[in-house]
C-alpha cells in the first residue's frame, strides 16, 4: 500500500508567536503546492503559537498543517497548565505528539501515560504522533528490537484496529536526538520493520500496511533521503532542523521525490 510520506518539524520549545508567523510564511513560500501532491508537511510548534499559526494557514489557505507538542489525557477540568484535545482540535490542529522521549525522560510519562493521551487525541479527532525509542544502553545491549516494540505495544494497548489504523508512529532512539549522531538507514528500517510487524499483530495487515512510521533524530537535508528511501519509513520527525526555512524546505522537498525548491 502507498503511503504517502510525512515530514513534521518539532520546534520544540523555540520560537514565540511572531517568529512562528515568519518560519511558516517562508517555508510556504519555497514550498510551491506542486509538493504537497507527494508529502505531507506539519509544523507543531509551541501552544503559544498555535494561534497565530492556524491563523496564517487557514487565512492564506497555505497546504501545510500543524499540530501540537503534546495533549492532556483529560477532557477538561482542574488540571492546571494542561492542554486538551477538544482545545486542540477546536484550533484545527491534525497532529498531537504524544510520549516524545523528552516527555517520557523529564516527566516521567511511562507508556500508560502515553496510551491515556493517545486516547485522548482520537476522541478528537487528532492524529497522535506516537513517539517510542530506545536509550543508548538499550543500543549498546542490543536489545533496541525488543525494547521498541515492548514501548509500541504499551503505547497502543488495548486499542481498536480501527483506532490504530488513525496513528502516526515516529520510531526515535533517544541517542540521535539533537545530538547530530543520526541512526543509519540500515538501523531505522530494523526498527521501523519490526514496528510494521508489531501493528499486524496489534491490529491487521492492512492496517499495519497504511500507518506511517517516522524516524526521528538528527534528520537534516543530507541525510533524509536515505532514511525516506527505506521500504519501513514514511517520512520524519525533524527536530533542530525544522527551525531553519530552507534546511526543512529542502529536506521536504527530498521526501517528495523533488525538484528541490
Ligand atoms: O521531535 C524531534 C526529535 O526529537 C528529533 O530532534 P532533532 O532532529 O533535533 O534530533
Amino acid at each position: 500500500m502507498a503511503r504517502k510520506p510525512l515530514i513534521a518539524g518539532n520546534w520544540k520549545m523555540n520560537l514565540n508567536h511572531l517568529e512562528a508567523i515568519s518560519l511558516v510564511q517562508k517555508i510556504a513560500f519555497s514550498l510551491p503546492a506542486k509538493y504537497f501532491d507527494k508529502v505531507d508537511v506539519t509544523v507543531i510548534p509551541p501552544f503559544t503559537d498555535i494561534r497565530s499559526v492556524q491563523t496564517l494557514i487557514e487565512g492564506d489557505k497555505l497546504l501545510l498543517t500543524f499540530g501540537a507538542q503534546d495533549v492532556s489525557a483529560h477532557d477538561s477540568g482542574a488540571y492546571t497548565g494542561e492542554i486538551s484535545g477538544a482545545m486542540l482540535a477546536k484550533l484545527g490542529c491534525t497532529f498531537a505528539v504524544v510520549g516524545h522521549s523528552e516527555r517520557r525522560t523529564l516527566h516521567s510519562e511511562d507508556d500508560a501515560a502515553v496510551l491515556a493521551k493517545t486516547k485522548a487525541a482520537l476522541k478528537h479527532g487528532l492524529t497522535p504522533i506516537v513517539c517510542i525509542g530506545e536509550g543508548l544502553n538499550i543500543r549498546e545491549a542490543g536489545e533496541h528490537v525488543s525494547y521498541n516494540v515492548a514501548q509500541l505495544r504499551g503505547s497502543l494497548a488495548g486499542l481498536s484496529a480501527d483506532d490504530i489504523s488513525k496513528v502516526v508512529i515516529a520510531y526515535e532512539p533517544v541517542w540521535a536526538i539533537g545530538t547530530g549522531r543520526v541512526a543509519s538507514a540500515s538501523d531505522a528500517q530494523e526498527v521501523c520493520s519490526a514496528i510494521r510487524e508489531e501493528l499486524k499483530t496489534l491490529a491487521s495487515a492492512d492496517v499495519a500496511a497504511g500507518v506511517r512510521i517516522l524516524y526521528g533524530g538528527s534528520v537534516n537535508a543530507k541525510n533524509v533521503g536515505e532514511i525516506v528511501g527505506q521500504p519501513d519509513v514514511d517520512g520524519a520527525l525533524v527536530g533542530g532542523a525544522s527551525l531553519k526555512a530552507d534546511e526543512f524546505s529542502t529536506l521536504s522537498a527530498i521526501a517528495a521525490g523533488g525538484p528541490l525548491p
